[in-house]
């Protein structure tokens, strides 16, 4: 069994059907990308996964168990974690409180949060502004810090929810260097993202949905160019 499955996935709310039948796998450490035009259903599929939102049908497993029906905080006790596309820090924290508060969810020892969540931010780049509070930051440190949020719970597997949204060029290259270092450290990771250079710079396979439904998927080259691909995002004639 694959380490991460979906399995012919289905979310309607009310009359619309937002999701339906998805399936893909993933295994240890691999990032895929997850791609269609705005509102094809990416960011659901991250909310169907986490239970955020019950499935209509379905069925997701982690690790050989299948976990859609587990409540969203142990879905993330076993070891799923996510960003969001609007990020959501506390604000009125600091930078290392804020990433303290998810490293509890595996301690409850003070200084243990402490140094874990110091870890996290010298991976993350963001340890010269750990006392700074996070209403301070840039759209970038934003990022970042959500990044490490979800980092501080320690998953085996992250969802990215459009991290590299509002960036400047080469704020988007740190972020792809970010993404890989996290894949590099054994962590496997789904990529929601608009901007294809970030896709293309980290993800071995891609999903590339429409209206909910599955256009195809495979290796990166062969999605970009699948003709129903190309005439989702920039329409009939380029196709
Ligand atoms: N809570 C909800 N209630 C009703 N409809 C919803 C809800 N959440 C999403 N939808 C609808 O489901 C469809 C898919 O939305 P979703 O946000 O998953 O798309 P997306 O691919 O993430 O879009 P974007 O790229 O713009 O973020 C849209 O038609 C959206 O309006």
């Amino acid at each position: 069994m694959a380490f991460f499955e979906v399995r012919r996935i289905v979310k309607n709310f009310g009359g619309l059907c937002a999701v339906h039948e998805i399936s893909f796998s993933l295994e240890k450490g691999q990032v895929i990308g997850l791609i269609g035009p705005n509102g094809s259903g990416k960011t659901t599929i991250f909310n169907l996964i986490n239970n955020f939102f019950p499935l209509t049908a379905g069925e997701i497993y982690f690790k050989g168990k299948r976990i859609d029906s587990l409540p969203t905080h142990k879905i993330c006790a076993l070891g799923i974690a996510r960003t969001f596309q609007v990020v959501k820090p506390l604000k009125r924290m600091s930078v290392l409180d804020n990433v303290m508060a998810g490293a509890f969810l595996h301690t409850g020892s003070t200084s243990q949060a402490r140094a874990r969540a110091l870890e996290i931010l010298e991976f993350c780049n963001l340890i010269n502004k750990r006392d700074l509070d996070a209403k301070k930051l840039t759209i970038a440190d934003r990022k970042r810090l959500e990044i490490a949020r979800a980092l501080s719970t320690d998953p085996e597997l992250l969802l990215l929810d459009e991290t590299a949204a509002g960036l400047n060029p080469k704020e988007t290259e740190e972020a792809i260097e970010v993404i890989k270092k996290i894949s590099r450290s054994g962590i496997a990771i789904i990529i929601v993202e608009h901007k294809m250079k970030v896709i293309m710079g980290t993800s071995e396979k891609i999903v590339a949905i429409n209206f909910g439904r599955e256009i195809t998927q495979g290796e990166p080259r062969e999605v970009i160019n699948h003709p129903e691909v190309i005439k989702a995002y920039l329409g009939d004639h380029y196709a």
